[in-house]
């Protein structure tokens, strides 16, 4: 039986939550103040949307063989990343056998070097990557797991990533993130309020729960030194991606001011594996938090997680629903998930990437058993329902 070919590949957009998980509606919690780059600016300080981090809206790639078995997987790339795969990416994936995932990575990264290397780019071919990986689970029928070597754990467990963490403690999940909201333009007051909500956070959680900030890359060295230094007595887990992610230099001497014990994590923000040779080279970190929908897909993953089980460091990939559970299970370096929980409130457990997956998977008491991950490919379905659009065609 010969194997089947790629005939189509196909993008499509749409907006409202899905894999573009900021595009949320007013008052969500992860809308609302937090610490960035743009903090610095009172203008854009109050919420991430005012300044466009929910600009690109989610990239839909699928792609259909010539047996007529069809694949898909979704990320953050929106209209943008629809062009680059129908005007660019394209001649790369059709006509090549479904198993000839490493070739067109290959070919896919060295095609966009002169304009891509990170960011949209590699969140688009890593929305290709996800999408040929799981035509091949349909067509082989078997989860994508399976494919990676299967899985070294029968259960995931999970950190909650909200604004509630006590409540994340009464769902069962083993710690829960906090996203910084005070960042160095609000001073010493601001770094106070940061301390004190962990110091009420630690107070409602009790002793036994891991409490870690979110800091997204929107500090200093000294600030972050000096938030790390004062959350010791409360035992902070670890301070998370406190620095611009090109700020090599800033994380190696962070990872050597914080507190012994305390973990140092950063990568959701970095792609392939040259940069996080960079982050593991330079000792800039303790846990690589690649997101698998932006550093290059599965694809790269499995470089990037190896290169890390040489240096002896956790791989936790950020928050990518079953894009990530599928790789997690199956690396003895990747002990636990994050979920991120996206109820306004966070308040309950509801699908990362809602509205836009059917059999989207979601912890019970904080855990997933490995046999939730059977089915063939990622296992998750377009919502009929969803509003796509082709915006650009070849
Ligand atoms: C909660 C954080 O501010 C971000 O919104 C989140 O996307 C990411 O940094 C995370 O680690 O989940
Ligand atoms: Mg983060």
């Amino acid at each position: 039986m010969p194997m089947p070919t790629i005939k189509h590949i196909r993008a499509y957009t749409v907006r409202g939550g899905g894999a573009d998980y900021h595009d949320q509606g007013d008052g969500h919690w992860i809308d609302g103040q937090i610490s960035t780059p743009m903090s610095k600016y009172p203008e854009y300080r109050m919420t991430r949307k005012s300044f466009g981090l929910n600009v690109l809206g989610t990239l839909v790639v699928e792609v259909e063989a010539s047996d007529g078995t069809t694949g898909f997987a979704v990320t953050t790339a929106g209209e943008i990343g629809a062009f680059i795969v129908e005007k660019h990416l394209a001649r790369f994936v059709e006509g090549q056998r479904v198993t000839d995932i490493e070739r067109i990575w290959d070919q896919m990264f060295h095609a966009t070097l002169f304009y891509g290397r990170k960011g949209v780019v590699l969140n688009t071919i890593s929305g290709v990557d996800l999408a040929l990986w799981d035509l091949l689970g349909k067509i082989r029928q078997e989860p994508v797991h399976a494919m990676l070597g299967g899985p070294v754990r029968d259960e995931l467990t999970f950190y909650a990533t909200g604004a509630r963490p006590d409540l994340a403690k009464q769902m069962g999940f083993i710690g829960g993130k906090m996203p910084l909201k005070h960042g160095p333009a609000e001073g010493d007051a601001g770094l106070e309020k940061n301390l004190a909500q962990l110091a009420d956070m630690r107070e409602r959680v009790g002793n036994d729960f891991w409490l870690m900030f979110d800091c997204w890359m929107s500090l200093d060295v000294n600030y972050a030194t000096r938030l790390a230094q004062g959350a010791r007595e409360f035992d902070l887990k670890w301070i998370e991606e406190a620095l611009p992610p090109d700020d090599y230099w800033g994380y190696a001497e962070l990872k050597r001011n914080v507190p012994t014990g305390m973990l140092v994590n950063t990568g959701e923000h970095e792609a392939t594996r040259w940069g996080f040779r960079m982050l593991m080279e330079m000792e800039c970190c303790d846990v690589i938090q690649p997101d698998v929908g932006w550093c290059g897909g599965v694809t790269e993953l499995i470089k990037i997680s190896a290169l890390a089980d040489a240096h002896n460091k956790l791989v936790v990939p950020h928050g990518s629903s079953v894009y990530s559970y599928h790789f997690v299970v199956t690396r003895h370096n990747s002990p636990f998930a994050e979920f991120l929980m996206m109820a306004p409130e966070a308040d309950e457990v509801v699908p990362m990437f809602n509205p836009l997956l059917l059999d989207e998977p979601v912890p019970e008491n904080g855990r997933m058993r490995t046999s939730r991950l059977d089915a063939p490919g990622f296992g998750v379905r377009l919502n009929p329902e969803s509003q796509l659009a082709r915006p650009y065609e070849h």
